[in-house]
This record gives structure tokens, sequence and C-alpha cells, in this order.
């Protein structure tokens, strides 16, 4: 026996007889109809997973099979194809299809749904199928597939050279925004913002079609994208001006962009025109109801580079990227879905208009003041179940039943919410003061035709209650007469027969049917027909049994039918009034927001900062928001901020910076903090940053007072850590994140710097920390905290009139020292790093060598300072 003979051939063990796994390999005349069918549409979508409809499953071949039974852990099968035998087939059952797409869907595939689009049982010879889906990570709409908590974007780029377009929507709440820009930077650190599911890209790439994957390169795909998201690239025809600018104008029905605010962008017509025209490729059979495009520009927010929105932990934390511990989960008191993910956009968009931020504000305050009217409205904002996704499902063809139901008994809050707020002063609670009477009788009307808890399966009846439809009504009798006489029809023939242990069953195959046992089968009528023998029984027929059957099935599915014709048709009333429900539901979320604000506001005793056009950061006895909550009540200690002149800026001239020497003290504009390790010192800088930014979302701030100017941009840098997946070294990182915060920071910025040099040779370190507080200083002017170990930079207060240094203050004891977390003015001289060592455990003999190494470099070191002399 050889080898090959005696050991076991590797074998798939799930593919029997080497099935055909490549639609491009396969002989296709010598596929059977279905599977050629299969193949077209499959060409139509190469780089899709296709699942197509067979029975009561969605089944999948060749190629993909291979790929949905690796991905999904299914059982890979074959199954006969026609004369070419067998193929590689997996399925799923249809009722699940949502399960098994999300999850593929999540793993960045696009998966076309092919179903039958006729009733298999009226079909002459191939049933009849069609693409009525493409499903991809920005495409989606399915309630289970979406995190409630959070916007599901698609974006869509446009690269011109340095300019560029960017387009964004989520098409479940029809928000549908465009922008321009000329910095390639600033789009990605928008993508960054957005945190898009996918990203639309138009390109001459030979695989147009295809989704690449979060991590997947491809050499068409622009250099400044991140790589983080999923990309579909995509024909440049519809991004063309040429074609995108009609798309729209046919879209929102309108002459002309300018009302759209964009005519003059070019750049960011294209992306919104390409963006739609996909959209609409991905939804076949229904359309897709869009908001009116809006156009923003970035500069008219507070700039977060992700970088910052990380540091700061926004709406995750660094160490685990849980969202427990972030400022979102500090914040957030919303009652409704739509109210998280609206707070959730305000975080990562702040205002920089102090109107706006005033109008939150005043509406915050009202509800401070006035407990019973916050305390109801929170308690019927939860009763509002998610408007703007539900009326989403609803356009677009895809809600059930229970979901108008969710949706009629929503909007049916609405009159009530009103109500609540008839005396309300305050803009956003204005907003609800009145309720469109069209979403009243929308609500009305849903409530009177579908019953109280619908099925899920939309066509299988149960939906609609009676007395809304004659026709229907009538076949809802007929039916339940029918179903009557066959239930009567076991005491008759028993009283007939003679036979009391005749019973009347009904079972798939033979529908309803008189069971008897054999016994007796010699006392059975001449109409009987005799239909089965089993070992105890015999089962019959009667003509008028069958008859009745007949009548009761077809009854039913016309019943069923009717229903979810009528069911339809409410469904498109909700579509049409789609447009006002999610404006109504746009300031149900903004009012949760600010509900949820004022609520925080009073249990953690915040205040309203009071917003200034100015440069002043004034803070009296400010807190972290987030670890205060995570402490005992009483436990952080609170701290004061003065940071930057009160000037505005048409005052300020060259020579405010001397005149800034009578500041100094009190409001310098750079401060250097100093501290012993865990004093606090990033703590209270970030609690600054944080601070602001709250306080540029309109919420009251974690403080006993507040005034504040308003900033473009929030930098920081903070720690550092390899980022191996760039192959930077920690330093190099920092030295990024520095660069880019030097390049981009202005006198209206806040710059938060925890540690600059660590990275390196401690004089190299020093030195460069050196200068770049000086140049925020001295050129930018910046408000800026600068933490530092580097207790040599304290010099650079007594050089720059505009710097002054703080301190984390410890009280030392003989044996340990004792953290009093207090900011004040002055610089510390010591680290105390080696007692924190000792408190992390390092063994006692290496704590006591610490003391002897740094006695002795103490002794011979000779940093000198003089620098402002050097030049
Ligand atoms: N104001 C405060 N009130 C109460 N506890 C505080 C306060 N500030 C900081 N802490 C606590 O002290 C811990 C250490 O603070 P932080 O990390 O800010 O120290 P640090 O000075 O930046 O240390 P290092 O120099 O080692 O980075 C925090 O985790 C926090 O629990």
């Amino acid at each position: 026996m050889t080898a090959s003979q005696s050991e076991p051939q590797p074998t798939e063990p799930n593919i029997p007889a080497a099935p055909h796994v490549d639609t491009q390999l396969v002989d296709r005349s010598k596929l059977s109809k279905m599977y050629q069918h299969y193949v077209e549409v499959k060409d139509k979508h190469p780089h899709a997973l296709l699942l197509y409809r067979v029975g009561d499953f969605f089944e999948t071949f060749f190629q993909d099979a291979v790929t949905v039974s690796r991905e999904l852990e299914l059982v890979l099968t074959s199954k006969h194809a026609g004369e070419v035998g067998r193929v590689a087939m997996t399925g799923v059952p249809h009722h699940a299809w949502e399960r098994y797409t999300t999850q593929l869907v999540e793993k960045g595939y696009a998966v076309v749904i092919c179903d039958q689009v006729e009733d298999a049982s009226e079909a002459v010879g191939l049933v009849k199928r069609e693409v009525t889906r493409i499903l991809t990570p920005g495409t989606l709409l399915e309630e289970g597939m979406l995190k409630s908590s959070r916007n599901n974007y698609l974006a869509a780029v446009v690269i011109a050279v340095n300019h560029w377009g960017l387009a964004y929507a989520d098409i479940s709440t029809g928000e549908f925004l465009t922008t321009q820009g000329s910095d390639l930077e600033h789009l990605t650190q928008e993508l960054m913002r957005l945190q898009p599911s996918e990203v639309v890209v138009p390109t001459n790439a030979p695989d147009l079609g295809s989704l690449l994957r979060p991590g997947e390169t491809s050499p068409h795909l622009p250099q400044c994208l991140p790589p983080s998201f999923c990309y579909s690239l995509r024909s440049q025809v519809p991004f063309s001006q040429g074609e995108a600018r009609p798309k729209l104008l046919e879209k929102f029905k309108l002459r002309s962009l300018e009302g759209l605010g964009c005519d003059h962008l070019p750049l960011a017509v294209r992306a919104a025109g390409g963006l739609l025209e996909y959209v609409e490729d991905m939804q076949r059979v229904n359309p897709v109801v869009l908001q009116r495009l809006r156009t923003y520009t970035i500069t008219d927010y507070l700039i977060v580079d992700n970088q910052t929105r990380r540091n700061l932990e926004i709406t995750q934390t660094v160490r685990d990227g849980t969202f427990h511990g972030s400022l979102l989960w500090a914040l957030d008191r919303s009652s409704t879905a739509m109210g998280g993910r609206a707070l959730r956009r305000w975080l990562l968009q702040p205002l920089i208009d102090i109107k706006g931020i005033g109008a939150r504000q005043n509406t915050i305050e009202e509800l401070m003041e006035n407990t019973p009217l916050r305390q109801d409205l929170r308690q019927l904002l939860r009763q509002i179940y998610d408007l703007e996704r539900l009326t989403g499902r609803a356009a677009s063809g895809t809600a059930n039943a229970k979901d108008l139901v969710a949706l009629a008994d929503s909007l049916s809050r609405l009159p009530q919410l009103s109500h609540l707020v008839i005396d309300a002063r305050s803009p956003f609670l204005k907003a609800l003061q009145r309720v469109p009477v069209e979403l009243s009788e929308l609500a009305q009307k849903l409530h009177a035709h579908l019953v109280e808890s619908p099925p899920i399966h939309i066509k299988e009846g149960g939906l609609i209650r009676p007395g809304m439809n004659p026709q229907l009504d009538e076949r809802k009798a007929t039916v339940e007469s029918d179903q009557q006489w066959i239930a009567n029809l076991e005491v008759d023939e028993r009283a007939k027969t003679g036979i009391p242990t005749l019973k009347v069953g009904f079972n798939k195959t033979f529908g309803y049917y008189i069971s008897i046992s054999r016994s007796k089968s010699d006392q059975v009528p001449d109409n009987y027909i005799r239909k089965q023998t089993l070992t105890n029984e015999e089962r019959y027929i009667t003509p008028e049994l069958k008859e009745r059957e007949a009548r009761i099935l077809t009854a039913r599915d016309d019943l069923n039918q009717l229903e979810y014709e009528i069911f339809v048709e409410l469904r498109e009333e909700v579509g049409e009034q789609a447009e006002i429900i999610r404006n109504i539901s746009r300031a149900v979320a903004a009012a949760d927001v600010l509900c949820g604000l004022a609520e925080l506001a009073v249990q953690q005793g915040y205040c309203r900062p009071q917003m200034v056009e100015g440069r002043g950061i004034m803070i009296v006895d400010g807190r972290h928001p987030v670890v205060e909550q995570s402490l005992p009540a009483g436990f952080f200690v609170p701290n004061s901020t003065q940071l930057g002149r009160e000037e505005t800026f048409a005052e300020r001239a060259p020579s405010a910076y001397h005149r800034g020497a009578e500041d100094a003290e009190e409001r310098p504009d750079l401060v250097i903090l100093t501290g012993p390790n865990a004093s606090g010192k990033s703590c209270y800088l970030r609690q600054v940053g944080l601070i602001q930014l709250m306080a540029q979302i309109g919420s009251f701030v974690p403080a006993r007072l507040a005034r504040l100017g308003v900033c473009d941009r929030i930098f920081t840098r903070v720690g550092a850590v390899d980022d191996l997946a760039t192959g930077q070294s920690t330093f190099m990182v920092e030295m990024n994140e520095t660069a880019n915060i030097l390049n981009h920071a202005t006198a209206k910025s806040l710059v938060l710097l925890d540690e600059i040099g660590r990275g390196t040779a401690t004089f190299d370190g020093l030195s460069i920390a050196w200068a770049v507080a000086e140049y925020i200083a001295v050129d930018i002017r910046a408000r800026t905290i600068f933490a530092t170990h580097y207790h040599e930079l304290n010099e650079l207060a007594s050089i720059l009139p505009n710097v002054a240094n703080y301190q984390v203050t410890v009280k030392e004891l003989p044996d340990r020292i004792i953290f009093l977390h207090q900011v004040q003015p002055g610089g510390a001289d010591k680290s105390y790093g080696i007692e924190a060592g000792r408190l992390a455990g390092l063994p006692d003999v290496v704590i006591q060598r610490a003391k002897q190494v740094m006695g002795q470099i103490e002794k011979h070191s000779k940093i000198a300072m003089g620098l402002q002399n050097m030049d």
C-alpha cells in the first residue's frame, strides 16, 4: 500500500463530491433555469453576497455559499443544479434573514436580497424573483440592525486636489447634510467625528461596486481617508456636476440649489448627488425619504479633533473604549432614543454661536426652575418611541404593524406634550406647543384600524380591527361561519353515526378529516371517503367537508391579502407625513436633551456659565463632571481656573501682549502646572476642557460660577501610546500631535498639554517643552494649561508676562504624602516620583537606591535656564 493510499486525503468534510463553487467557471448552459437566473443576478452584484429566496429559505450558492457558511458558521452543503451536477449551497430560514444579514453586514459585507415577487402557488414556470434590497453598513433601516443610541451615517466624499466635498446621511432618520472644505486634514477630522458606517468614494477603479472592509486597502482610495472605515468604490459618473446637480433638484423638487445653501459649493453638490444616487440604488423597491439637504460649514462649530475627542473621553474611555466612564455617560439623562442620539451629536459638534448657546441655556434654566414641568415632561417623554426611525421604516416600506402602533402611541402623546409646555417661555419648549393637526388625525386613524398588539408578520392577518372595512368584515364572517360549521361537525356526525369516539382533526397534508377507530369502521356512512389508514384509526373526508375547507383556505388567503393591503395603505399615509413627523421629532429630541441636562444640573449642582465673546476663562470651584460622579459625594476637591485676558478680539492690538503683564498673575494665557505624580494634574486639565466643551453645547457646568469666552478649537495632548498600526513611536506620535497644535491653534483656542517631551532624553525633552510653551505664549497666545514634571519650566513665568505657575498641592508627612488635589499659585519643586513608586510596591531596596541616585544627580545637575539670553 502506498503512502498516499494509506493516509486519509484532506477533504472538505461538508462539501460532498466537489460541487461547483465559482459562478465564473461553471458551464451556464448546463444549469437549470433557477440557477441560471441566480448566476445572472450574481453577475450584476459580483462584490456582494447574494441571498436568493427558495421556498421558506434564503439560499446562497457557489462562492457565496462558502463565504456565508464560513462567516456565519453554517453547514456548507450542496444542491443539484441541473445537468452540471451539484453546486455549493447554504441557507437560512426566510423569517430569520435579518439576524443573519446583520452579522454579515457587521463583518463588512454587502448583502443582496433577491426575493420572490409573486406567489409561488400562482407562478407559471419559474417563480419571479427580483432584487428587493441591497444592504450595506451605511444603508440599514431594520430596527435589529441599528444601535438606538447613535446615528448610522453613510458618507460620500469627492476630492479635487486639496479641496473636498462631504455629504452624509442617516437614512434611518432622514438626516442629510453636505459641506465643502479646502484642507484634506479637515476632511479626515470630519469623518472621524461622524464615524460613518460606510463611505462612498467615486473612483475609476476596475472593481467598481466593491466594498472595502475596515483595514482593507486599495490603490484607488485617496490617502487622506482613514483606514478604519468601510469604503464603497463607485463610478465617477453620479458624482459629476452634470449628474449630481439635476439629481438633487429633482429629488427636492427645486429649480435652483440656492435654497439649500450649496449652490456655490460644487464639491458639496457632487458629494450629495452621488450619495443620493447610491442610496437609491441600494433601496430598489421603496423610495428613501430623506429630509431636505442642509449645508453646513465646519468652522461654524467648535472644532474638536479626533485626538482631543479621545483624550477628553467624550463618547468612550481611552483605557478600554467603554461608554461607561465617558462624558456622554455622565451627562445623558435623556428619556428617548432620539434624545440620546441628539446629545451625542451635540457633544461631537458643540456651538460657537453665543445666541445658539444662550437659547439652549434658557431652556435648561426654565426647566430647572419649574420642577413639576421638568418631571412631567420626562415622564411623558419616556412614553415616546423612536419616532424618527419608525417614520423612516414606514416611509421606506419596511415597518410592520407593531411599528405603526408604536408610532401611533407616540404621536398621540404629542398633544399632551404641547399641553404641558403651553406656558413655556424658552424657544425649545415653545417648539412643542403646536402639534400639526394631521398628526393627531393620523394617530387616531392608526389606532382605529390596527389591533392593539398586532403580530410581527404582516401577511398572515390579525392586523386590522373589525368595523373598519365592510369587505374585510364580510370575509371574516364567512370564514368564521365555515369554521363554526367545522367545529360543530364533530357533534353532528357523532349524533348521525352513533359513534361517540368520532373526532374531527386537521393536518397539513390532508387538511380536515374525520377520524374513526378501526373497530367502528363498518359503521361509517356512505358519503365518507377513506383517505388514510393508521394502526388504530381510519381517516375520512366528505365532499362537503372539503368544500368548506377549500372555502376557508381561500377566504383566509383573501382575508390576509386584504388586511395586508389596508395595512400598506396606512403605512403609505405615514410615509406621506414623514417630513412633518420628523420635524416634530427633532423638536422632541432637543427638548429631551435639554430636559435631561436640566435634571443633571439640578442633581449635580451645576451653574449656568456666562458665555462671552472675549478670551477670558474664569471658573470658580470647577469639578470634573465624570470623576465627580465616580467618587462618593463631597469627595471631589473643586478647583478654580483663570485664563486669558477679557479683551475682545476687536480690542486686541499688538500692544495687548504687553498689557497682559498686569494680568499675568490673575489671568495668564499660559499656566505651567506642576505637582507630584497622581496629585490630579491630568484631572484638572481635562476638567477645564470638559467644562468649556459642555458650556458650548449649551449645558450648565460643574462649577460654582463660570464666565467663559467662546473657543474656536480645543486641543489636547495627553500621554501617548505607541501607534503600532502606523509604525510610529511614542515620541513621534507626541511630536506629530504637538506639531498639529502649533500649526492650527489660534488666540481663540484652548490648549491642554499633559507632558511634552518625555519620550526622549531629558534635555532634549525639556528643551522642546520649553520652546513649545514659549511659542504658544508669545506667538499664538492660545489659552493654555501645560502640566509637566519639568519644574524648570516654572522659570518661564519670570520671563514671559502672560505665563503663570500653578501647582497641585500635597501635604508631606514624615512617612508619606497626602494628596490634597488643590490647585494653587506657585510651582512645585518636587515630583515625589520615588514616593509614588513606593506606594506602587517597588521593592524597598530599589526605593532606597533611587533616593541615593537622586541625591547624586541633584548635586551635580546644572540645568541653567537663562534661556531668555540665548538669542
Ligand atoms: N480634584 C480632585 N478631587 C478628588 N480626587 C481627585 C481630584 N483630582 C484628581 N483626583 C484623583 O487623583 C487621581 C490621580 O489624578 P491624575 O491622574 O490627574 O494625577 P496626575 O497629577 O496627572 O498624575 P501623573 O503626573 O502621574 O500623571 C485621579 O484618578 C482622581 O481619582
